[in-house]
């Protein structure tokens, strides 16, 4: 009997990408059993109100960043398509191309919480199990790995969401929580300070070739 193939859509603006990204794409490929992982970096994010740096930027860091994991796919699709992001446009077009595929949507407790505004939520809630990982606050770092204990972890319950949302298909992502943000990041590198413990080599090297983030946004 063959069963349905298991993917992962893990979305951001990876302006830039960091470790904690890269900690979500290992175990949510490890534990959610995936045979692929997709990763989308966003074309144009209308919920931000920030503008994202250029989208070739975005994509060179992400395929530094996870193009060399096992099973990881660094999808250019949201950056080619004119007019907001939409993730459930993403998820329909991989319907489309395979038929019967189970899809998992991963991300972090912060996002989980604003899916009630996110386009059309209700039809991904019946398109993608959505697969969250808890969201550490930056504001309670310790250390300069960036890791907390267990007492910071951002608590994300399911049943905190509204009616039709909570009764979505959910799983969580056990993975340890890790205070780092791709907005301390550029302000980091705006006020040269070291990021290297926080970003794969190849970002760093790539934000330090390519002059990135060098004015604080
Ligand atoms: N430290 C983190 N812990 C858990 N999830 C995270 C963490 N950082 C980012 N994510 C998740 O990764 C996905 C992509 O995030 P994004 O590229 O916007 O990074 P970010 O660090 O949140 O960026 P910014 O600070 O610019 O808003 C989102 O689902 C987000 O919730
Ligand atoms: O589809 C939407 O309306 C929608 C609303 C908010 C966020 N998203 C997606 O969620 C992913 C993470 O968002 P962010 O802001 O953390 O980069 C990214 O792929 C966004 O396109 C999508």
């Amino acid at each position: 009997m063959s069963s349905s193939r298991r993917i992962g859509v893990f979305g951001g603006a990876f302006d830039p990408p960091h470790n904690m990204h890269v900690a979500l794409v290992e175990a949510a490929l490890a534990q959610l059993r995936l045979d692929e992982l997709r990763v989308f970096p966003t074309g144009y994010a209308w919920h931000k109100s920030r503008t994202l740096s250029p989208p070739e930027h975005r994509l060179a860091m992400a395929q530094l960043a996870f193009g060399s994991l096992p099973g990881v796919v660094v999808d250019a699709r949201e950056i080619q398509r004119p007019g907001p992001t939409y993730t459930i446009d993403t998820l329909r077009e991989l319907q489309a191309e395979q038929p019967g595929a189970e899809l998992f949507l991963v991300m972090g407790a912060d996002q989980a919480r604003a899916l009630p505004t996110w386009h059309a939520s209700e039809a991904l809630l019946q398109t993608a199990i959505i697969s969250v990982a808890a969201r550490a606050d930056s504001a309670n770092a310790i250390g300069t790995d960036g890791h907390q204990d267990d007492a910071a972890r951002a608590k994300f319950e399911f049943s905190d969401l509204p009616p039709p949302w909570n009764a979505g298909r959910f799983e969580i992502l056990q993975l340890p929580p890790m205070a780092v943000s791709a907005t301390d990041i550029r302000q980091r590198v705006a006020s040269s300070q070291g990021i290297a413990h926080l970003v794969p080599d190849g970002v760093a090297r790539y934000i330090d070739q390519h002059h990135l983030y060098r004015t604080a946004r």
